[in-house]
């Protein structure tokens, strides 16, 4: 047996994000957001699931933070819904939502549980949408008005913040793949996209330091790692593009000033570039403190001419999968943040880990083995980093609780807690118990 102990200040925790648990979706004057609107596209999301429901979290937050404090957890990571703060999207201020996270912040300071706060979740508002969305550069000062009414409002009450989650996700997976609001398929406006919200990211940045907010900020891309199929220059150069593409092309413009050279001039090469204007890549530079990462696989690549924008596919290495058919596969988390170490030994957080597994109740228990098995890989690996003398600050658990999984809506869970649908009920799941004695030990116990 060995004993993984963990620093003493290491923040344990879980995450969750406002469209996927909240639901009053037109309750205490919120505004639409994109996701409300996409999830009433036909067959854009599985069996029609929405978000004005979901988890119920606007009534039920008193719960849901005693199940953190049964947990034992000292960080909670949460989204704002920015159609609950502003509703047209860069209009008039909602009292009504300010009042519903200052109650929702209050509770998890009461609780001794360290507020860290994501703004933008992925949850743009219709209107900004209704006039291009992040493909249109009001939508750069919009975020960075609704992001100043947040740092004023809450400035000693929250002292961690993201930007932006899963930047991928929001211009990528989104506008190039489709699969996510608002649902593209094209390439300039992915790029569009990841430029606009970079831009907004940096000049909300700026506006934090403006302000001397007491705390410290980032942005959390979702991280990719990817092994090549064959050591072909093909297979290695789709693998390299499939790495860059979720953490260099945010991270080089932050942390570097420019675009990765190698993706730029892939996607330079099909006519489609980032739309620079002057000042832009001094606006991105911002200065920041930390960055949080989201692990969940890794991936074996190699050259596919017809693999989409990348020219890249995914080959199945016959791995034991999540699920929502994720290869488990740590040694990848180990792996990346190891790369990530090319922009400095900057402070780093794991924002989001965790296994879709669909177990259900059966005589009042969720026997999830099989996400205790994926959390016990995955946090020996965080184990491994840290002895290797890297700033891993600390570990989010995705999710607290099962909640609407944007394409996949309810039927792909997530949580520690399981959650009925219908009645609502939450139900600790036996990961929850595991997470909870890891938590308190603040040490692991492994077989090696
Ligand atoms: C036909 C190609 O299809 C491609 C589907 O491609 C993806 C990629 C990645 C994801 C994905 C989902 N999650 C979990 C979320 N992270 C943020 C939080 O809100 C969680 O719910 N991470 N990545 C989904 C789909």
């Amino acid at each position: 047996m060995t004993i993984f102990q963990f620093p003493k200040d290491f923040k344990w925790g879980t995450a969750t994000a406002a469209y996927q648990i909240e639901g009053a979706a037109q309750e205490g004057g919120r505004g639409p957001s994109i996701w409300d609107t996409f999830a009433r596209t036909p067959g854009r999301v599985y069996n029609g699931d929405n978000g004005d429901v979901a988890c119920d979290s606007y009534h039920r937050y008193e719960e849901d933070v005693e199940l953190m404090r049964e947990l034992g957890i000292n960080t909670y990571r949460f989204s704002i819904s920015w159609s609950r703060i502003i509703p047209d999207g860069d209009g008039e201020i909602n009292q009504e939502g300010l009042d519903y996270y200052h109650r929702f912040v209050d509770k998890l300071l009461e609780a001794g549980i360290e507020p860290f706060c994501t703004l933008y979740h992925w949850d743009l508002p219709q209107t900004l949408q209704d006039v291009g969305g992040w493909e249109n550069r009001r939508s750069i000062d919009a975020f960075v008005k609704f992001s100043e009414v947040m740092y004023r409002e809450f400035n000693g009450k929250i002292r961690y913040w993201l930007t932006f989650n899963e930047p991928w996700c929001i211009a990528f997976l989104s506008n190039v793949i489709g699969v996510h609001a608002p649902g593209k398929q094209d390439l300039q406006a992915g790029l569009d996209v990841a430029h606009n919200l970079l831009v907004a990211h940096g000049k909300s940045v700026s506006k934090f330091r403006e302000l001397g907010v007491d705390g410290k900020i980032g942005i959390a891309p979702n991280v990719a790692w990817a092994v090549p199929y064959s050591k072909t220059e093909a297979d290695q150069g789709a693998a390299d593009r499939n790495i860059q593409v979720f953490s260099d092309w945010f991270l080089d413009p932050i942390y570097k000033g420019s675009y990765p050279k190698p993706l730029y001039d892939w996607f330079e090469q099909s006519g489609h570039v980032p739309p620079i204007h002057e000042g832009d890549m001094e606006a991105i530079a911002q200065p920041i403190d930390h960055i949080g990462i989201n692990y969940y696989a890794m991936s074996v690549n190699r050259f596919n001419p017809d693999g989409g924008y990348l020219q890249m596919e995914e080959v199945d290495m016959g791995l034991t999968k999540t699920d929502i058919g994720w290869p488990v596969e740590s040694r990848g988390l180990y792996d990346v943040i190891h790369y990530l170490q090319k922009y400095g030994n900057i402070d780093i957080y794991i924002t989001e880990n965790g296994a879709c597994i669909n177990d259900d109740i059966v005589n009042g228990k969720v026997n999830d083995t099989r996400r205790i098995s994926y959390l016990q890989q995955h946090i020996a690996q965080v184990h491994r980093v840290i002895a290797d003398g890297i700033n891993l600050k600390g570990y989010m658990a995705w999710s607290l609780m099962d909640n609407f999984e944007w394409a996949e809506g309810y039927r792909m869970r997530f949580g520690l807690v399981h959650v009925d649908y219908r009645s609502l009920k939450r139900t600790p799941k036996e990961s929850f118990y595991w997470y909870q004695n890891l938590v308190k030990n603040n040490w692991m116990e492994t077989r090696k």
